[in-house]
């Protein structure tokens, strides 16, 4: 028999991250910090005491209830110095949690209320970025990071994201996503930007399978062509489990056997309703379904989590071993928006050395 996993041993585990967003990990003392800079009023002015405000904000049933705590976040993102000292943080605390590749993803759009343009915000996140990982490489902790530009469902912006998406794509932009509220604004509101994007061969993550069901995982799989679901745990309902086993609806089969990846988030997708628990997550069965399910955080700040603390969850309800946190991590490695060649070379040279 194999020991469980303690934290500290899955902390030391390389770890791949597709789903993370910067607006949502801040860390509390710069929250505190910048609002009081620029006397933008926060709950409280204790660490810990807005980091459990936060999460139990975010703890809620509901994604609509979920997003409001991020005028927090959003109000101490106005800057270019500040983007750059978030981004850099972010970085920092990837690698503290043994991130080795991560996709960091935030919506250029909501930054601008003071002044800057989408493209300075996106320099701004870029520059942050940068010196996090050249940080990491000078402490021998490499780490390979890229922004995914998100545009807000319930705004009308995805056209000019994807261009700058496009614009921005060989200095550290990997792909493109939509967020915001599912329900009552599905993705074919980008159908525009979602035909661009696919002219010019850009990837595509598209947040679905959430707060609403198959309808917007069949859009977004189709005519917006996503490559990635962000969550997509709502796949669920088009499987039937009897005695006989289980059964799976023409969508579940296709999204499964094209192996199409869903960016699972446990502890989120328990906060907004998605999930009744982590023990009742769908992760478990999608897992043993042969879907290619990946391990992510949302919002490090919201669900006060980490990329360990969200392995050592499912270890915990599912019993997961060392050897299938290693196939979750290769799942998301080979799912991640960076090139073919790139993606082996992190598989080969440090996920699996590290999970030996
Ligand atoms: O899980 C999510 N579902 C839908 N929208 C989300 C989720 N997490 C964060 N967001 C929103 C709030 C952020 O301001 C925005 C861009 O990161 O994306
Ligand atoms: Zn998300």
């Amino acid at each position: 028999m194999t020991a469980v996993l303690t934290f500290d041993e899955i902390r030391a585990l390389p770890k791949v991250v597709l789903h993370d967003h910067l607006d949502g990990g801040l860390r509390p003392a710069t929250i505190i910090d910048i609002a009081t800079e620029i006397g933008h009023p926060l709950p409280t002015a204790d660490p810990v005491a807005l980091g459990e405000w936060f999460r139990d904000n975010a703890t809620s049933g509901s994604l609509v209830r979920y997003l409001e705590g991020f005028e927090h976040t959003i109000a101490v993102m106005q800057t270019p110095d500040h983007l750059r000292r978030i981004a850099r943080e972010a970085v920092e605390d990837l690698v503290d949690d043994g991130v080795v590749y991560a996709e960091l993803r935030y919506a250029p759009e909501l930054f601008v209320q003071q002044g800057m343009t989408m493209d300075e915000v996106v320099g701004a996140v870029q520059e942050g970025l940068d010196a996090g990982v050249a940080d990491a490489a000078a402490a021998g902790r490499p780490i390979v990071v890229r922004q995914l530009l998100t545009a807000m469902r319930q705004a009308a912006r995805g056209i000019e994201v994807a261009r700058l998406a496009v614009a921005w794509r060989d200095r550290g932009v990997a792909g493109f996503d939509i967020a915001g509220p599912e329900d009552g604004f599905p993705p074919t509101r980008f159908l525009d930007a979602f035909e661009y994007l696919a002219q010019e061969n850009m990837r595509i993550s598209i947040h679905a399978g959430e707060a609403f069901g198959l309808p917007s995982i069949w859009e977004a799989v189709h005519p917006c062509g996503a490559d990635r679901l962000g969550h997509g745990v709502r796949i669920i309902e088009d499987v039937s489990f009897s005695d006989d086993g289980a059964a799976l609806g023409t969508l579940a089969a296709y999204v499964r056997d094209r192996r199409i990846p869903l960016e699972i988030c446990p502890t989120s997708n328990v906060q907004t309703g998605a999930a009744a628990s982590i023990a009742e997550h769908p992760f478990g069965r999608l897992a043993e379904l042969g879907f290619r399910v990946t391990i992510n955080t949302d919002n490090r700040l919201m669900s006060a989590t980490s990329m360990t603390q969200e392995m050592a969850l499912l270890v915990e309800a599912f019993g997961y071993t060392r050897a299938d946190l290693a196939k979750f991590t290769v799942n998301a490695m080979k799912s991640a928006f960076l090139p073919f060649d790139e993606r082996i070379t992190l598989i080969d040279d440090v996920i699996k050395p590290g999970y030996r």
